[in-house]
């Protein structure tokens, strides 16, 4: 494991070369009415690099869905910058793709005709896709599932055809809340091991919330963590495990020792 300025570097936004497809910079943000006027964050930096795949982790409360929203463009910044390829905020709606924790996906409709809909929203030519379509379902094991509807998936397949329907809207930076948070562990399991193979192929950038450190340092190449208290801080982890990666790492020294101090750093910052 490396660090970005020593084993921790706090404050975010390492200084890396190449530009960032999502630049966060001193961030603030309360919502509005709170009597208290607490501060979900106080000048929050990150930034996050074209094909990286990033997870979030913090305790309950502590802000994770509120930065996706920022980021998304439902919620503005009371102060500090969001920028997506370098489109300031205002200009945000639409321009990544975001699956939030529950599937969401539409029960009166069949599995290709979910995954079509943001074609449908974008007002897309939906033909010319259909034939790159059935080949993503086949990638992701849901090509006999094509003409299904979602009541007869199980929870993994549901899933996989909500991040299908995330892929198709066509942007590069996909924001993923607890993706595979109401899994069993098996299939769990199942998931990462789909994702790690289909990662090097999937030539996108993933922001992913997560309250599983396993999951986090299994699937990413950096961490930030999001401090529980003032929220004045946020802290960051590279994962230097060589890809492509295979689900069984868990059980190599270096994976352990790096679940520890992640853990150790977890309790400190309770
Ligand atoms: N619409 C809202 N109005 C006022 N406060 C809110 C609103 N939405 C969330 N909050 C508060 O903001 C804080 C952060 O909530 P958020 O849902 O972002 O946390 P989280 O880290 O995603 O939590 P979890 O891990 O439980 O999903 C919490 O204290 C929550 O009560």
């Amino acid at each position: 494991m490396s660090i970005c300025s020593g084993k921790w570097s706090i404050g975010g936004a390492s200084g890396l070369s190449s530009s960032p497809i999502l630049s966060i910079s001193e961030l603030n943000y309360a919502f509005p009415g709170d009597a208290s006027s607490k501060f979900i964050f106080q000048d929050i930096s990150m930034e996050v690099r074209s094909g990286e795949f990033v997870s979030v982790i913090g305790a309950s409360g502590s802000g994770k869905s509120t930065l996706f929203r920022l980021i998304t463009g439902l919620l503005e910044p009371d102060q500090g910058q969001i920028l997506i390829d370098g489109q300031q905020s205002g200009q945000r709606l639409g321009s990544v793709g975001y699956m939030p924790q529950k599937d969401l996906l539409l029960p009166w409709r069949t599995v290709i005709d979910n995954v079509l809909l943001p074609l449908e929203i974008t007002r897309e030519k939906k033909q010319g896709k259909i034939a790159e379509i059935r080949e993503w379902l086949s990638r992701f094991g849901l090509a006999e599932y094509e003409n299904a509807y979602p009541h007869e998936l199980s929870g993994g397949m549901k899933q996989r055809v909500a991040f299908l329907r995330t892929l198709m809207t066509g942007r590069d930076l996909l924001l993923l809340d607890e993706p595979f948070g109401a899994l069993d562990s098996m299939t769990k399991h199942n998931m990462h091991s789909w994702l790690l193979e289909l990662w090097g192929d999937l030539q996108k950038t993933v922001l992913f919330i997560t309250h599983d450190l396993e999951e986090a340092i299994l699937l990413s190449d950096r961490i930030y963590l999001l401090s529980g208290d003032g929220k004045s801080r946020v802290k960051e982890m590279k994962i230097d495990l060589t890809r492509p990666r295979r689900s069984e790492i868990i059980y190599q020294t270096e994976f352990i020792s790096m679940r520890k101090e992640l853990e150790m750093l977890i309790h400190n910052e309770e």
